[in-house]
């Protein structure tokens, strides 16, 4: 794994803002793996400057994300998919059929997780993926015991990812239960794969990250077989390194 060890959030973001940029200007179809969460948002506010200052077009990539809650439409504020319009997607030429996230809303969540592997399938695979980094070690929603070969799936979310990520809904009883992401397995397909963590209250989980053993029971650790992963974190993150 190749460390980036940066000063804080505003670097974090402006170094991974010129890791997809270059990946982006080398191929002009790029497939992007995109997250959510408060990590990438500076991330994408980058973007999207580098953007506006030209030389840059998503014309032709295609970009799938990594997760959807169950049960909440396309303009529900809390869907991943109204942060990604918000956040990325209206600021810049991607074209919306060229942007994807798994359907929250799907009749059938199985056939919606199963379309959604061949539809990646189709695009040639991920050729750079952001990912955020659970306090318990999840990367998209695997949560703690996902097996590492897993694929798009449903998931019954943890009460303490429910909990982290409550700060958002108005109450603990509005937070999603279930929520449909890309496995493991499917993340590892990625050929590059860029990790961003900030802040000190992920600095043990950037320990067991680096330096734990790999193990279900912490998701990301199957990062360190990966052989092309770019961990970006601030100081506080790597307090504990
Ligand atoms: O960046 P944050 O908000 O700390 O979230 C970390 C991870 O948790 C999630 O938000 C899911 O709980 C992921 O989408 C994200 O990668």
């Amino acid at each position: 794994m190749n460390i980036i060890r940066v000063k804080d959030y505003d670097e974090l973001s402006e170094k991974a803002c010129e890791i997809l940029r270059d990946d982006i200007k080398k191929s002009a179809g790029c497939v992007l793996g995109l997250a959510t969460g408060s990590t990438p948002e500076g991330l994408y506010q980058q973007l999207i400057e580098a953007y506006n200052k030209g030389g840059i077009s998503y014309a032709n990539c295609t970009t799938f994300n990594l997760d959807e809650y169950v049960g909440l439409a396309s303009d529900d504020p809390n869907s991943y998919r109204y942060y990604m319009d918000e956040k990325l997607f209206s600021h810049i030429d991607l074209p919306d059929d060229q942007a994807f996230l798994p359907n929250g809303f799907a009749m059938d969540p199985e056939k919606e997780c199963r379309d959604y592997e061949a539809l990646i399938k189709d695009a040639g695979y991920v050729d750079v993926q952001v990912l955020g980094l659970g306090l318990n070690g999840h990367i998209g929603f695997n949560e703690p015991g996902t097996p590492f070969d897993s694929r798009t799936h449903v998931v019954d979310l943890d009460e303490s990812t429910r909990q982290a990520n409550a700060r958002f809904f108005h109450s603990m009883e509005d937070v999603p239960k279930k929520a449909l992401t890309m496995g493991i397995g499917s993340i590892m397909e990625s050929r590059k794969i860029v990790l961003l963590v900030s802040g000190e209250k992920k600095a043990d989980a950037v320990k067991e990250l680096v330096n734990g053993e790999m193990t279900n029971e912490f998701p990301a650790s199957i990062l360190q077989k990966h052989e092309n992963v770019i961990l970006i974190a601030d100081e506080e993150a790597l307090s504990k390194l």
